[in-house]
C-alpha cells in the first residue's frame, strides 16, 4: 500500500491542517509493520507545531521512544481485527498518542496518528520536570521554557472530535483505494478486450440480412489465411471487421497493425511500410523497422489501399507473392510471413479497368471479398446500434435508458453519411448533453441532423403528434426551462415567475433535467 500517495490526498492535506490549526499537534500515517512515514527520514523529519515533540523526535533517544509508543498502539490495532475505531495511548514525557485504525478491502493498513498533546494542564511542578526530561534529550536547546507553555492539551470532548476526525481520514482513504480498485478492474478489462475479446464477432452489431451474410462469411475466413479485401464506406466498420478477423483466426496471438494508405505521402508510406536504411534519405539517421516486419507473425490491416501509388503497388504485391521486400536504400531483402486484410472505399474494380490500380494485385488480394453495406441500406440495424453505443459510453451513475421515441424516429430517417462512426459520435454526444434525463429526446440530437431531417429543424417540436403524451409533456417542459435559462441568463425568481411555478419546484425541474451546467451563476441567489 503506498502511503506516500494518501499524504496527498486532498481530505488527508485538509485533516492535517485543521489539526495543526485547531489543537497545533501532527497528523501521521502509519504503516502496516507500525513505521511513521516521515519518521523514517531519519534527520529530515517535518517540523511538527508542538516544540517539545520536535525537540525529542530531533534527539535520538527521543525518536526511539516515540517509535516504541507507536509500535505498541500498532501492536494493539493488529492483534484485534475488531478494533475499529480510534484508541489513545500513552507516550513518553507525559504525552499521549491517538490512532484511528487503517482497513483496506477489509485488510489492516496501519493507521493515522496524531501525537504531542496532554490529556489535562500540567502543574508547576510537572512543567518544571518535562523541562529537565527534554534538556535531557536536548542538551542546550533554546526555548524550552516557551515549548512547555504552548503544550496543547485535549480533554474528553477535543479528543472525541480528533478521533472522528481520524476515523472520517481513515474510511476516506479506504474509499479511495477501493475507487482505485475498481478503475483498475476496469482498465484491465478493456485492456484484455483490447486484445482479443472486444473483437469478437459479437461486438459487430447488425441483424438485418446483409449482416447476416457478412458473419457467415467471417466464420469462414477467419479460420483461413487467405487475403481479405472489404469494401465499404467511410465508418462501416471495415477495421472492426478486420480486427475481428484477425483475433478469432490463427493468428490471433500475433501483432495486428494498421496503416492507412491514404495519410502519408508516397515516399513517407514507403518508409513505414517498408522501413529505410540509415542514410537512404535526408533525415535517415539510424536504420527503421518498417510495419510488415512489426506485424510479421499477424495481420497487417492496409485501409484505403486504393490510394496507394503504382510504384508501392509492386512493392506489395511483390510481398504477398513472395513473402519479400527491400526496405528503402536497402539492398537485402527481407522476409516475413503476414497476413494481409486491404480496405478501400473505392471500386477496384472500376480503378483496375481505368488503368489506375494493377490488375495482377487487385486478383492478389480480392481472394476473398466483404462488402459492408452502408447504415442507411440496414435501418433495421439502427436500434440495435443505438443500444449498443448508450451501453458502450454509457458513463457510471448515469440514467439515460434509451432515446425517446421521437428520437429514434428521426435517427432512423437520417441518411447516415458518415455511417456506423458517425452515428455512434452522435450517441456519445447524447449522452454528455442528455444529463440525467432516462429518456433522451430529439431535440438534443445535432442541428445538422434535424435541419437534415426536418428543414427549419425547430419545426420538429411543434409538429410532433405521436407517441407517448408523458414523453411530449416532459421534453416540451425541459425545452421551455433550458431556453427559459438561456433567455433570463439564469435568473430563476424571474423564470419560476414567467412559467407560473414556484422557484422551488422550478429548481427541482432544473435538476432532474440536469440542466444546471455550463449556466452563468444565479446573480439573485448569489446576492
Ligand atoms: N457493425 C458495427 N457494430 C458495432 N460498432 C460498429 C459497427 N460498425 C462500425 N462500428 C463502430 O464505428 C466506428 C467506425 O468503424 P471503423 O473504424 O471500423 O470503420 P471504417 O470503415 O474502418 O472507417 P474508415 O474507412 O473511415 O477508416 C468504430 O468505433 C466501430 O467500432
Amino acid at each position: 500500500m503506498d502511503l506516500e500517495r494518501h499524504q496527498n490526498l486532498h481530505t488527508i492535506i485538509m485533516l492535517r491542517e485543521v489539526i495543526r490549526k485547531w489543537w497545533r499537534a501532527e497528523l501521521h500515517l502509519v504503516d502496516r509493520n507500525g513505521v511513521v512515514l516521515e519518521w523514517q527520514k531519519g534527520g529530515d523529519i517535518p517540523p511538527t507545531p508542538n516544540a517539545c515533540c520536535r525537540l525529542s523526535l530531533t534527539s535520538r533517544e527521543g525518536l526511539r521512544r516515540c517509535n516504541q509508543s507507536v509500535r505498541q498502539l500498532h501492536e494493539q490495532f493488529r492483534a484485534n481485527r475488531r478494533l475499529r475505531r480510534a484508541l489513545v495511548h500513552p507516550c513518553h514525557l507525559q504525552f499521549s498518542l491517538v490512532g484511528a485504525p487503517l482497513y483496506v478491502h477489509d485488510e489492516y493498513e496501519g493507521f493515522l496518528l496524531v501525537e504531542g498533546f496532554l490529556r489535562e494542564p500540567l502543574s508547576g511542578r510537572e512543567q518544571e520536570l518535562l523541562k529537565a526530561r527534554v534538556r535531557e534529550l536536548q542538551p542546550g536547546a533554546p526555548d524550552v521554557e516557551r515549548a512547555v507553555e504552548r503544550l496543547p492539551v485535549l480533554g474528553d470532548t477535543n479528543l472525541e472530535k480528533l478521533s472522528d476526525l481520524l476515523e472520517y481520514g481513515a474510511s476516506e482513504i479506504a474509499a479511495y483505494e477501493a475507487e482505485r480498485a475498481r478503475k483498475e478492474e476496469r482498465s484491465i478489462q478493456a485492456l484484455s478486450r483490447d486484445t482479443g475479446e472486444t473483437y469478437r464477432f459479437e461486438d459487430i452489431i447488425g441483424r438485418s440480412g446483409a449482416m447476416q451474410e457478412i458473419f457467415k462469411l467471417l466464420e469462414k475466413v477467419s479460420n483461413s489465411e487467405a487475403t481479405v479485401l472489404i469494401n465499404g464506406e467511410s465508418g462501416t466498420g471495415k477495421e472492426l471487421v478486420a480486427r475481428a478477423i484477425h483475433y478469432n483466426g490463427p493468428r490471433r496471438q500475433g501483432p495486428f497493425v494498421v496503416q492507412n494508405c491514404s495519410a502519408f505521402n508516397d515516399n513517407l508510406l514507403e518508409s513505414a511500410l517498408f522501413g529505410h536504411m540509415r542514410g537512404a534519405f535526408t533525415g535517415a539517421m539510424r536504420d527503421k523497422k518498417g510495419l510488415f516486419e512489426v506485424a510479421d507473425g499477424g495481420t497487417f490491416f492496409l485501409d484505403e489501399v486504393g490510394d496507394m501509388s503504382p510504384a508501392l503497388q509492386v512493392k506489395l504485391l511483390r510481398v504477398l507473392q513472395e513473402g519479400t521486400f527491400l526496405p528503402v536504400g536497402g539492398t537485402h531483402s527481407r522476409e516475413v510471413d503476414v497476413r494481409v486484410i486491404a480496405a478501400t472505399h473505392k471500386d477496384l474494380g472500376e480503378m483496375v479497368k481505368r488503368g489506375e490500380f494493377r490488375e495482377d494485385l487487385y486478383y492478389r488480394i480480392n481472394v476473398i471479398r466483404v462488402h459492408l453495406p452502408p447504415l442507411r441500406d440496414r435501418r433495421d440495424d439502427l436500434p440495435l446500434l443505438v443500444d449498443h453505443f448508450l451501453r458502450k459510453h454509457h458513463r457510471e451513475g448515469q440514467r439515460a435508458r434509451g432515446l425517446s421515441s421521437e428520437a429514434m424516429a428521426l435517427l432512423g430517417t437520417y441518411a447516415w453519411p458518415g455511417n456506423v462512426r458517425e452515428l455512434e459520435n452522435e450517441i456519445e454526444r447524447l449522452l454528455v448533453l442528455g444529463g440525467d434525463l432516462e429518456l433522451l429526446p430529439a431535440e438534443l440530437i445535432s442541428s445538422r441532423i434535424r435541419d437534415a431531417v426536418t428543414p427549419g429543424g425547430s419545426s420538429f417540436l411543434t409538429a410532433r403528434a405521436t407517441g407517448r403524451l408523458h414523453e411530449a409533456v416532459e421534453t416540451l417542459e425541459r425545452e421551455m426551462i433550458h431556453q427559459g435559462l438561456l433567455r433570463t441568463g439564469n435568473n430563476k425568481s424571474r423564470l419560476a415567475r414567467e412559467l407560473g411555478i414556484s422557484r422551488s419546484n422550478l429548481i427541482l425541474k432544473i435538476a432532474k433535467y440536469g440542466l444546471d451546467k455550463g449556466l452563468p451563476p444565479d446573480a439573485e441567489a448569489d446576492a
